[in-house]
């Protein structure tokens, strides 16, 4: 092929390309019967005729070429499917044709589009196995309490003591690490009435069933569990137990707990979130008397045999958990995103809005209401992405990606003061080339980069 054709079928491909992307059906129509061969071509990223139809609502074209035979798998660079497109676009009736029962590789209403490689946030890793089913054994779990092997976080005011080293200068590169203690270091504080101990699970083990049988033996004797204590013992005296040096609990958990490694960070927020229900829970919710600790902690037992608590389902026993929804608002035009900043954020960050979830109300609709609320943008389908505990206290913030409907900006001023449409290269920019002139994107263990790293990744071709 000389360089003049391949230029022609070039320029052949990409008015084949923008036809299907502007819906113009008669164009398409004559373009094919001209070069057939063109019906599964790709351009730029990867995109077919079928996925910018997709994109931009044409059903008609999607028909068509689907009639022609196109090939509906065919994936883009982002490993998206028409189908995955028309779907995350709110496109549902071709999400329909193109879903269809019966057909390989697409299963309707079985996790349509479901993401293969979940991202992993920062206080999601579960580092211990929980074994729940030992929180009913008293006897276990103390004669778990008193095993030399066991590891003790200890907690003050639900800060948890760590260790940090300076590694190279600048406050990004601390190394922080959780100081452990064994039974003989805590055993004191383990029997003060004030200290809260809760079990948080034992460590698992690395490769169970590639063990010889030397080794089975050996593994008859558990893994080492580990416990969580909170004392209101001195903060600066508890210090002194500690062999380490740099030892400290942090002021500021926000900030200070995202420098802990993954492992570490996803033990804390089981921890942090149960100690911190218990600091707030005190007494019975029901009728105000006293109450005692049970099930390794993940259990308040009213002591008043009368309280209506101790009959049917009562949540307040439980530890507590909030629903936060918090969510990227997606410009009409695919390549804009609404972000907001409250007063009291670093100067120049923008960030997802967000909202505690509301009795009776569902994800979907706690994104919708909250959006409005905030900014005043409407927003039409919702798509979850991943979701983050985050124990301050002891929120899961559910991760979605939205489609606004409506574009006008009118911040709610109390709890936003600003919000405004960026640009996908603006965000390009902040993330990726480190250009804080315009704004500042929060740090990569929040959700909120998270969310729109996933967007600019999965848009990174539109
Ligand atoms: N990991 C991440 O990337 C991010 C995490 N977050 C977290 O999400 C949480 C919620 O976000 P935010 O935007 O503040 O939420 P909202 O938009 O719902 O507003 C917060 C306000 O709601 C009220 N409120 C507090 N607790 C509850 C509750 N359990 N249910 C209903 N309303 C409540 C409070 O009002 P009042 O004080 O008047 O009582 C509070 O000021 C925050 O804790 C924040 O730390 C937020 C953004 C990013
Ligand atoms: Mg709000
Ligand atoms: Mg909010
Ligand atoms: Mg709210
Ligand atoms: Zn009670």
């Amino acid at each position: 092929m000389t360089s003049l054709q391949l230029s022609a079928k070039e320029e052949m491909l990409e008015k084949f390309l923008d036809a299907a992307a502007r819906g113009d059906l008669s164009q398409v129509s004559t373009v094919l019967s001209n070069v057939p061969s063109l019906l599964n071509e790709t351009g730029h990223s990867g995109w077919t005729a079928l996925m910018l139809a997709a994109r931009n609502g044409h059903h008609h074209v999607a028909e068509k070429l689907l009639l022609l035979g196109c090939d509906r798998f065919s994936v883009n660079s982002s490993s998206q499917t028409a189908y995955d497109i028309a779907k995350f676009w709110g496109h549902r009736h071709i999400a329909g044709l193109l879903g269809r029962a019966g057909l390989p590789g697409v299963l309707p209403g079985v996790l349509p589009g479901a993401d293969l490689h979940p991202h992993e946030n920062y206080f999601s890793r579960e580092t211990l196995d929980r074994q729940s089913g030992k929180r009913t054994d008293k006897v276990w779990l103390e004669a778990k309490q008193s095993d030399s092997e066991t590891v003790y976080l200890l907690f003050s005011n639900l800060s948890p003591m760590v260790r940090t080293q300076q590694g190279g200068g600048s406050e990004a590169q601390t190394d922080m690490k959780l100081c452990r203690f064994r039974y003989e270091e805590v055993k004191d504080l383990l029997l003060k009435p004030s200290t809260v101990t809760i079990f948080l699970g034992m460590e698992k083990t690395k490769n169970p069933s590639s063990s010889s049988s030397s080794e089975k033996t050996e593994s008859l004797s558990e893994p080492p569990v580990w416990f969580a204590i909170n004392t209101d013992e001195d903060a600066a005296a508890l210090l002194e137990r500690c062999r380490e040096k740099n030892c400290s609990f942090p002021r500021s958990p926000n900030r200070d707990l995202l420098k802990l490694s993954e492992e570490e960070a996803g033990v804390v927020a089981q921890a942090r979130s149960v100690l911190a229900w218990h600091s707030r829970y005190s007494f019975c919710p029901t009728c105000g008397g006293a109450t005692k600790m049970e099930e390794g902690g993940y259990k308040r037992s009213c002591l008043n045999s009368g309280c209506r608590s101790l009959q049917g389902v009562h949540n307040t026993c439980y530890p507590r958990v909030d629903p936060v929804v918090i969510m990227l608002v997606i410009h009409p035009d695919g390549n804009q995103c609404l972000l907001g900043r409250k007063k009291v954020f670093p100067v120049g960050m923008f960030s997802c809005l967000a909202g505690f979830v509301e009795p009776g109300e569902t994800l979907e609709e706690a994104v919708r209401r909250e959006t409005e609320e905030e900014s005043g943008v409407k927003v039409g389908p919702v798509q979850y992405v991943s979701c983050q505990p985050w124990p301050m206290p002891s929120n899961l913030m559910v991760g979605c990606l939205a489609a606004a409907v409506s574009t006008d900006i009118k911040v709610d001023g109390n709890e936003i003061e600003e919000a405004r449409w960026f640009p996908r290269q603006q965000l390009i920019d902040s993330l990726f080339r480190g250009d804080r002139s315009v704004f500042v994107v929060p740090p990569r263990q929040t959700i909120a980069h998270q969310l729109v790293r996933h967007w600019i990744c999965m848009n990174s071709n539109l």
